[in-house]
């Protein structure tokens, strides 16, 4: 555990001082190749756990302190420690012995050692108290989320927004694709059983399972049977509405699960771009892996004469930039990194890829927005104001819902996406 717990208290530290999770762990991943499945797993749990609480373990960090923590290595370490007391069914005595043993052996701050003893013991001596005071102190501590993200939603969603709060702080589910050219949801849920994991059907070809499991252990996963994503993002392929022989640009496509679920549905002239090289080769990877065919580019989806033949597309996915507000219980770092201005700055970056994005489409073709955003300035206030610019676009029903956009909002069984789908007159 002492490994585990030193390097979350590293991953945190430097979440805190602006940089992404993901990246982190991957970077202390590599560096360390001798950590065992087990402390792997740990650090994971240690450091999206630590994150996902942050705003009550805050509060309570806050309320044992006598005078404010400069030390932001130290305060990190308590972070993750009280994460484990609190959270976790950890051995408390071994929580605080090795976070004193890293305050001193690993982060050679001696002096440091009272401190870090002291506070972890006097939450153990009145922990419930601490976080019932944690909770009714101030919202952020309360709702797991910054203040900007709780009054944003309150007043978006005067009905939902606690909901979605509390749904953005658990374990995000786990969901599965099926390639239908390969077989079917009830043909894999047979071939799951066999092999102890349970799951039940989603719509069309998606699985919910029980509980998450490594992608190793999926029958048929490196064959291509079966991929693994969100029943939410599930929905995209089909509302684009394609059919074989068409031509589609898929404009930000990685990692590809739109793309590979696109060309699970047709054949098609698909062009898959994005801005990202590195993210693109996992386009390329997940369309090897499931046997399709794409033309990769990296290119700028604002910018399309410096990538576009000037062939216009009869079906354009517009999948873009976003807040990630829908998937944050995924990401619990992006709700401590974002600011409040990133928002109309995501939404202004949306706004000149969708318009650059329309001269690529045909007359009479559809291009479908997606986010995976709840927030409503990248959602249905983007597509009015692109209705507004653009007399000769239409919103479509979306294909077989009622709704005529749709505004999909986190719950046990999806992550948050929206949904529109425009059509050139
Ligand atoms: C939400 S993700 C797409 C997820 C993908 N459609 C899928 O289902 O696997 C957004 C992608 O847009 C890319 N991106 C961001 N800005 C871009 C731009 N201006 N042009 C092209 N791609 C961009 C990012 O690199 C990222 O891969």
């Amino acid at each position: 555990m002492l490994d585990a717990q030193r390097l979350a208290a590293l991953a945190v530290a430097q979440v805190l001082a602006g940089r992404n999770l993901n990246q982190v762990l991957q970077k202390e991943l590599a560096r360390h190749p001798q950590l065992t499945p087990q402390q792997r797993a740990m650090l994971q749990d240690l450091s999206y756990g630590t994150l996902r609480h942050y705003g009550t373990l805050q509060a309570v960090l806050g309320a044992l302190l006598q005078k404010p923590l400069q030390d932001e290595s130290i305060r990190a370490l308590l972070l993750v420690a009280l994460y484990q007391l609190a959270y976790t069914h950890t051995q408390s005595h071994a929580v605080v012995d090795h976070a004193v043993r890293v305050t001193v052996q690993a982060l050679r701050k001696t002096s440091a050692k009272g401190l870090v003893n002291a506070i972890l013991r006097n939450f153990l001596r009145r922990r419930e108290a601490l976080l019932a005071d944690a909770a009714a102190a101030g919202e952020e501590a309360r709702h797991g989320h910054p203040q900007w993200w709780i009054d944003k939603l309150r007043s978006q969603y005067p009905q939902q927004w606690e909901e979605i709060l509390a749904c953005g702080n658990q374990h995000p589910p786990m969901a599965l694709r099926v390639n239908r050219r390969l077989g079917n949801a009830q043909a894999y849920l047979d071939q799951l059983s066999q092999v102890g994991i349970v799951g039940r059907a989603l719509a069309q070809s998606g699985i919910l399972l029980e509980q998450p499991v490594a992608v190793d252990r999926l029958p048929g996963f490196s064959a291509g049977q079966v991929s693994v994503q969100d029943g939410g993002a599930q929905l995209a392929a089909s509302l684009l509405d394609v059919a074989d022989g068409m031509r589609v640009l898929d404009a930000c496509s990685a990692p590809g699960g739109k793309t590979a679920h696109l060309l699970e549905l047709a054949d098609l002239d698909l062009t898959a771009l994005d801005h990202d090289s590195k993210r693109l080769q996992k386009v390329e990877q997940n369309l090897r892996r499931l046997g399709f065919k794409a033309e990769c580019l990296v290119g700028d989806a604002a910018e399309p004469q410096k990538w576009w033949n000037g062939k216009p597309f009869q079906r354009i996915l517009a999948d873009v930039p976003c807040s990630a507000s829908g998937v944050v219980r995924r990401h619990p770092d992006i709700k401590w990194l974002r600011r409040e201005s990133d928002i109309a700055q995501f939404a202004a970056q949306q706004a000149a890829i969708l318009d650059a994005l329309w001269r690529c489409l045909e007359q009479g073709g559809k291009l479908l927005y997606v986010t995976c955003s709840v927030f409503a300035e990248e959602n249905s206030r983007q597509v009015a104001a692109f209705l507004q610019r653009h007399g000769d676009a239409e919103l479509l029903p979306l294909p077989g819902r009622a709704e005529q956009d749709l505004q999909l909002l986190p719950d046990q069984e999806h992550d948050g996406f929206y949904y529109a789908l425009l059509a050139k007159l």
